[in-house]
């Protein structure tokens, strides 16, 4: 579904992403993991196409397709969808507007998902003006739940979530991805950034990454790679032999 070929990125003056290659297939959970600024934001806001992310050289395909310069909107309408790390408040736009302007669901249908993630009075007020931690993050799988797209970024789901509503969190991304229908079945594809782990509770995945100063350092077992971690620090993942 997602095939990343010698990318290189640029933000400001500075090249945070250097080289990157990364495979995604069809109903595949990857997850991304590393040291704090190592650029796993900046992959994932640049698949997404966000324009101060520059690509200064290779490829992002997407079922298929070069999106390497697709605007971000043409990438949403292609099935890339995103939950941010940290979303920008938007005063004077209703979060239920919001979801019925950029969708076919009628009012109705939205309250009703809003319910299954006990967000329902957050319809009518402003995307994410005063909103807690925790709030926004069930807003944005609220998102997810209504743009339902094929191929699903989560940069950090865990952060300023208690633990009742990681449950939540944990159970719906699970749902999105399909984790509850047979692989064979199974058609939409995920990349999860996650600093403690939490989320595979909820999420089997695949296969793990390590990024480290902007290149991909180590992949293997996500849950091997979390213990090594956790052990030894990151500096372990750059002895990696299944590079
Ligand atoms: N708009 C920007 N302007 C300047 N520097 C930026 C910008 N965006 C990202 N960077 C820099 O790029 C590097 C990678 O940042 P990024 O957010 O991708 O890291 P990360 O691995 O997601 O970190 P964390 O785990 O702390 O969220 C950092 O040093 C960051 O300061």
């Amino acid at each position: 579904m997602l095939d990343i070929r010698d990318l290189s990125v640029r933000v400001e003056d500075r090249e945070v992403l250097h080289g990157i290659n990364l495979q995604i297939g069809g109903g595949e959970t990857h997850v991304l993991m590393g040291p704090n600024g190592s650029g796993k934001s900046s992959l994932l806001m640049t698949i997404m196409g966000f324009g101060n992310y520059s690509v200064t050289s290779g490829s992002i395909l997407f079922k298929g397709t070069d999106i390497t310069q697709m605007p971000i909107h043409e990438r949403a309408e292609l099935g890339i969808g995103m939950l941010f790390q940290r979303p920008p408040a938007i005063a004077g736009l209703k979060l239920g507007k919001l979801l019925t302007a950029t969708s076919q669901l009628g009012g109705e249908a939205v309250e009703a998902l809003a319910q299954s993630v006990n967000m329902e009075d957050f319809l009518t007020r402003d995307i994410n003006v005063g909103f807690s931690g925790g709030e926004i993050k069930r807003s944005e799988v609220l998102q997810l739940k209504v743009q339902q797209p094929e191929f699903i970024m989560l940069d950090e789901p865990e952060s300023g979530v208690d633990l009742e509503n990681m449950a939540l969190m944990g159970r719906e991304v699970a749902h999105l991805l399909e984790k509850d229908v047979h692989i064979i079945d199974r058609h939409r594809s995920g990349l999860i950034i996650t600093h403690t782990g939490y989320i595979l509770d909820y999420v089997d995945a695949d296969q793990g990454h390590v990024m480290i100063d902007g290149q991909i350092r180590c992949h293997g077992n996500p849950r091997e790679i979390l213990k090594v971690v956790q052990e030894k620090g990151y500096k372990e993942c750059l002895r990696c032999k299944q590079m």
